[in-house]
């Protein structure tokens, strides 16, 4: 099975015993594809497609010299011995007192008494209290100019709105997933009272001074790797022990660059683990909040069909997600879930009304439509019903005659771009199902139906 990213797949395969390590876990196994119809497979970094950050490669069909192989073995050795220097340093920074701790913002790290003249030209903040450590995303500089770790942090609003859905559900323990704030908030005193409790798996290095070994684990979710020793997956597999008074929920917020069946199939392996560990053979699903792109919602329910999207518009902090043409319409991004959407109330206050027909709530913007018979609008405008394309389309389209579909105003006729099969062009398929996989073949454009688009002839 392959997914897709521009030319570059990820191949999933089962079995990962055998794939190279690099720092940051089991590499992933990638194809590219080529101009000539060629393709080639190699293992690199699963957490950072930025070779700078990590610059492992190796072609699938290489074959290995004794001392390249050594080589590949020391990194993990060197991964888990830096893992245990941070540990022991934490150690150490969790005794100070408030006064002596001194955070460097430029580094993302607490500085230990004998560091501070190394540090001497960086952004620092002293004397920093049991609240402020209590609300770590707010010290962290968030790493929101990096493709990697895309921290956009939820705003307030949005961080009670999810409590209040946890507590409606009845949750008691939440494994955030790529999901700082909502850790920190059942952490912080502000529900201390509540029943929740939270345990943090993320890829952010940072928290592991933060937090104690049994309410961080630092995380891969493209691997489902569990950095350091195994005491981080025995933290995870513990937590995941439910019993009837403690129901267990996951919240994830992965990077939006992050491919949709390579979390799937770290989300459904999380699953195991939690159904192993429940002493009932009642077939039920872990209950799952994903936050991700409006947009992703085909590739979603394709893979995860149980899947709906609720129509609540996500907030974020750091606004520097909602540039350009999104911003007109708030933000892009709601929540995926498998559990029933008329179970999760979104809060009248902000317009949302509960649509008897779809059997949810909807947005202040959405109109259920009769002929679609659903709550149509997907971007956070109010999309009208095309009679000819019978759909419900964007505002900005209009019916085109001459494309025989719903078009921008300013198209040019009988163009259709992007989306299509990645080696030919054609719409009416993806890459993998191409019919010309493996033969040099020039892109053509093509129509929504699979016809190519004549090339118009000009008379001089
Ligand atoms: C879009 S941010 C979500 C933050 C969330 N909105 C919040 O306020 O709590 C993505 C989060 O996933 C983490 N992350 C990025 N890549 C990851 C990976 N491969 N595995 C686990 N966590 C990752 C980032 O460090 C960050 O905390
Ligand atoms: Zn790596
Ligand atoms: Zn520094
Ligand atoms: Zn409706
Ligand atoms: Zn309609
Ligand atoms: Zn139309
Ligand atoms: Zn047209």
């Amino acid at each position: 099975m392959a997914a897709n990213i521009s030319d570059v797949d990820v191949v999933l395969e089962e079995n990962v015993v055998d794939r190279p390590f690099c720092s940051h876990g089991p590499t992933s196994l990638f194809v590219r594809y080529t101009e000539d119809g060629n393709s080639q497979q190699f293992y690199a970094c699963s957490a950072f497609r930025d070779r700078k950050a990590c610059n492992f490669f190796q072609r699938k069909d290489e074959k290995f010299s004794e001392s390249k192989r050594m080589a590949r073995e020391n990194i993990k050795d060197e991964a888990d011995q830096a893992y245990k220097k941070l540990k022991k340093r934490c150690h150490k920074l969790r005794k100070l007192k408030a006064k002596a701790r001194v955070f460097c913002v430029t580094c993302g790290q607490f500085i230990l008494p004998e560091e501070k003249d190394e540090h001497s030209q960086h952004e620092t903040k002293s004397s920093i209290d049991d609240d402020t450590i209590k609300k770590p995303s707010r010290l962290f500089k968030p790493l929101d100019n990096n493709k990697t770790y895309a921290q956009y942090l939820f705003s307030e609003s949005t961080i009670q709105f999810t409590i209040d859905v946890l507590k409606k559900m009845e949750i008691s323990k939440v494994l955030c997933v790529g999901a700082p704030r909502i850790h920190e908030a059942i952490q912080s005193d502000r529900i201390k009272h509540s029943k929740l409790e939270s345990l943090l798996l993320d890829l952010d290095y940072r928290y592991q001074q933060i937090y104690p070994p049994e309410k961080f684990c630092r995380y891969n979710m493209f691997n489902h790797y569990f950095f350091s020793d195994t005491t981080s997956e025995t933290v995870f597999t513990n937590f995941l022990i439910e019993s009837d008074d403690k129901r267990i929920a996951i919240v994830t917020d992965p990077p939006f660059g992050g491919l949709v069946q390579v979390l799937a199939s770290t989300f459904k392996k999380i699953t195991a683990t939690w159904k192993k560990q429940r002493d009932t053979i009642e077939d039920k699903e872990l209950p799952v909040l994903w936050f991700f792109p409006y947009f992703m919602e085909k590739r979603i329910v394709d893979c995860l069909p149980q899947y709906s999207m609720l129509d609540y518009k996500v907030d974020y902090d750091n606004h520097a997600l909602f540039r350009g043409d999104v911003k007109k319409h708030g933000s892009p991004v709601r929540i995926f879930t498998n559990v029933s959407p008329s179970q999760i109330e979104l809060p009248s206050s902000e317009g949302y009304w509960y649509c008897s027909e779809c059997k949810r709530y909807s947005g202040p913007e959405n109109v259920h439509c009769q002929m679609c018979d659903s709550c149509t609008s997907k971007d956070g405008r109010t999309y009208s019903h095309c009679f000819k394309c019978e759909r419900c389309v964007k505002p900005s389209k209009v019916h085109c005659d001459k494309c025989g579909i719903c078009q921008l105003q300013d198209h040019k006729c009988g163009q259709i771009k992007g989306k299509g099969c990645h080696i030919c062009g054609n719409l009416s398929h993806k890459r993998k199902d191409c019919p010309n996989k493996g033969k040099p073949i020039k892109r053509k454009n093509f129509k929504q139906d699979g016809r190519p688009v004549k090339k118009k002839k000009f008379s001089k």
